[in-house]
């Protein structure tokens, strides 16, 4: 984290979609002494608006003095985007008139999505971040982190926020987004069955049978991405050569991905961001998460049936609204 000396001027930053990771964002950059408004709606607006931005966990806990609003009113010197990637297009346009040419992170999980920001905005001043860190965002104004690992930035304006960011987080830099989104996508993997059985990240690796298909999926994505010329960045300690080794290795190797992600995500139970949207009876993002590889498997002649039936899996929890015995998920693989 930067030095009292290296701190950037106090900046007008705009988060948009102040949940889990936005919240952090918002709450640990208001203490740092940046102006700071967060866009949010229902009872989020209502409870920031009432008690402020109530941060709690492995950032500590500060309740952060933000201007919320439903949508920008003033043209910020920099913007963050975190809204799920489902809501981009929406949120984007909410806020058009006052984004036209402001430096935007993008701080989503999924490939692409400052591609995605930049195209619907009509400007380059994009930036990703890929956030390592576990955060709840269960109830209205308060964000719960519960593991404060690194965030991961790169992109045309990655210098810009990591050194925003650097302020009050631990940030790393990538010189190569795409290698590092699908790094992270990689790690998404652990999203999708927590979501379809209920239970946390940790309890699901937990299980050998689950895990054995946690590892099936994660194989596929490590497969599809190398053979689509995927650079996979490091990440944590998640080194290239360890996804050679989840593609083609042994099951009894290869578990040790998952196993490794386990163990950097702490004691506190972690739901991911998959499960929490299904707890809140939104739509999740399980079409840009394990959907992607489905999607690049199909660009690159092959199939990822694991990851299809996960797919299909959220999407019939997402639809009853009850998640699945986990025997429904052990017999994928
Ligand atoms: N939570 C986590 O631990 C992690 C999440 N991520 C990724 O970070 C990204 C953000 O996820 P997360 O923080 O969990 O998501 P959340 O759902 O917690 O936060 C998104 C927030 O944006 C709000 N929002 C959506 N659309 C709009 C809009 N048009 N205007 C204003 N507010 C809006 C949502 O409100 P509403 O609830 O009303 O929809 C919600 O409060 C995702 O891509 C996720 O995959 C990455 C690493 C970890
Ligand atoms: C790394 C992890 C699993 C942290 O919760 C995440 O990215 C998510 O929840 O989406």
């Amino acid at each position: 984290m930067a030095s009292e000396a290296e701190r950037a001027p106090r900046q007008r930053v705009a988060v948009i979609g102040a949940g889990a990771i936005g919240g952090t964002m918002a709450a640990l950059l208001q203490a740092a002494g940046h102006d700071v408004t967060v866009t949010a709606r229902g009872a989020n607006l209502e409870a920031m608006r009432e008690h402020g931005l109530r941060l709690r966990g492995g950032f500590g806990t500060h309740t952060a003095a933000v201007t919320a609003l439903e949508r920008l009113e003033e043209v910020p010197d920099v913007a963050i985007l975190a809204v799920k990637a489902t809501g981009t297009a929406d949120a984007l346009e909410a806020n058009r008139g006052q984004l036209a040419d402001v430096p935007l992170l993008v701080a989503q999980n999924g490939l692409y999505g400052e591609r995605t920001a930049g195209r619907l905005l009509g400007h380059e001043r994009v930036a990703g971040a890929l956030s390592l860190i576990a955060a709840n965002s269960l109830e209205p104004g308060v964000v719960t982190v519960t593991a404060a690992n690194p965030t991961i930035v790169g992109g045309a304006e990655g210098e810009r926020f990591a050194a925003l960011l650097g302020e009050v987080m631990p940030i790393e830099r990538t010189a190569d987004l795409e290698g590092s989104q699908w790094t992270k996508l990689l790690i998404n993997m652990v999203n999708a069955i927590p979501a379809i059985v209920g239970h946390p990240v940790q309890d699901v690796i937990g299980d050998p049978g689950l895990r054995r298909v946690m590892v099936a999926s994660m194989r596929e994505c490590a497969r599809v991405g190398l053979a689509s010329g995927v650079r996979f960045q490091p990440m944590q300690r998640l080194s290239p050569l360890l996804v050679r080794l989840l593609a083609w290795a042994p099951h009894r190797v290869a578990q040790q991905v998952p196993l490794r992600i386990r163990a950097r995500m702490g004691e506190v139970p972690n739901l991911g961001s998959t499960q929490q949207s299904i707890r809140r009876g939104q739509p999740t993002e399980v079409d840009m998460i394990n959907g992607a590889v489905v999607e690049a498997a199909a660009r690159a002649g092959r199939e990822a049936p694991v990851n299809a039936a996960l797919v299909e899996l959220v999407h019939e929890v997402e639809r009853s609204g009850r998640f699945l015995p986990a025997s429904v998920v052990r017999q994928l693989a």
